[in-house]
């Protein structure tokens, strides 16, 4: 048997759900993130100063537990920064940033913050092109194991049903087969979604989510998104109004201007605000 026809042998047996082996998941669980005050992420008087220049300026923002926020503002507002920050791809010059009331990231490395639970998307698709979409979901569950390992490994039922449902929200199970670089640019950002899901983060950073894709799969991608919404916290930068109309709904919208909090309330509320129509919305 070829390897290639294992694995195709591999995924028809994981999706017709027959019994696995022994495979464990590849990351620690989320556990013992203090939500109790109802807050995901608290982030108090941030600074960032790059060679003298504010990129953030004593920026605070709080995000609420299953809450899905939208950020928005001019170009260079610090809203990239922001993200960098929680992730811990650069370090605050002043302030505190906590994930849930007890971890400290200002004290974590990129990894162990991705391990606590914050997951991150970046604006261009990082999907394993050569491998199929199922491979992508599978090697993302277990993104500690070697590709290999992985691959030549049997599933648990629970885990089989994880990477089925997961195509089914992503609208993806009848490509399951396709490798993921034959995939439309839409498509391929949902599996980068989806691939960030397999890791059961409590906190999902979405950066510019739907840009370059059609009008019909950023409405998709708004439909996801809400999915998601009460099971993740979110948090999503976006310059398309449109979109953010979509997912903001009821909830909160945060603008950014020179690296600090400039207005906060439902998309309805930051539209009207003339200091938001004279910085960003009224060009
Ligand atoms: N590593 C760096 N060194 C120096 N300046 C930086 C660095 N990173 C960002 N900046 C500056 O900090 C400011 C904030 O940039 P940032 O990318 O966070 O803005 P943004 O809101 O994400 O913008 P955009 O909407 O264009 O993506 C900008 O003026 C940018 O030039």
């Amino acid at each position: 048997m070829t390897s290639q026809s294992a694995v195709i042998n591999h995924e028809d047996t994981l999706l017709e759900g027959s019994a696995g082996g022994e495979v464990s998941y590849g990351r620690p669980k989320h556990e013992g993130v203090d939500t109790t005050h109802g807050a995901i992420l608290y982030l108090e008087s941030i600074s960032v100063v790059f060679d003298g220049f504010k990129a953030l300026n004593n920026l605070s923002l709080d995000i609420g537990v299953g809450e899905l926020r939208c950020i928005i503002g001019p170009n260079g507002a610090g809203k990239t920064t922001m993200m960098d920050v929680i992730t811990g791809k650069t370090r605050a010059t002043s302030g505190s940033a906590f994930f849930g009331q007890n971890y400290d990231l200002s004290t974590l490395s990129e990894a162990q913050i991705a391990d606590a639970g914050i997951g991150r998307k970046f604006q261009r698709p990082t999907v394993f092109e050569h491998h199929t979409v199922f491979e992508n979901l599978e090697l993302a569950m277990k993104a500690n194991k070697g590709v290999q390992s992985t691959l030549f490994a049997r599933l648990k039922s629970a885990e089989r049903d994880k990477i089925a449902s997961t195509l089914e929200m992503l609208r993806l199970t009848s490509e399951h087969r396709r490798p993921a670089g034959l995939l439309s640019h839409g498509q391929k950002q949902w599996l980068e979604i989806g691939m960030l899901l397999m890791q059961e983060p409590l906190l999902l950073l979405l950066d510019e989510p739907v840009a370059g894709m059609t009008d019909a799969e950023t409405e998709r991608t708004g439909e996801l998104l809400n999915e998601l919404r009460g099971k993740h916290s979110l948090v999503v930068v976006e310059h398309d109004m449109d979109f953010v109309t979509q997912i903001a709904q009821g909830g909160k919208v945060t603008v950014l201007c020179e690296g600090s909090v400039l207005a906060e309330g439902t998309m309805q509320q930051v539209q009207e605000d003339p200091r938001v129509i004279e910085v960003y919305l009224g060009r």
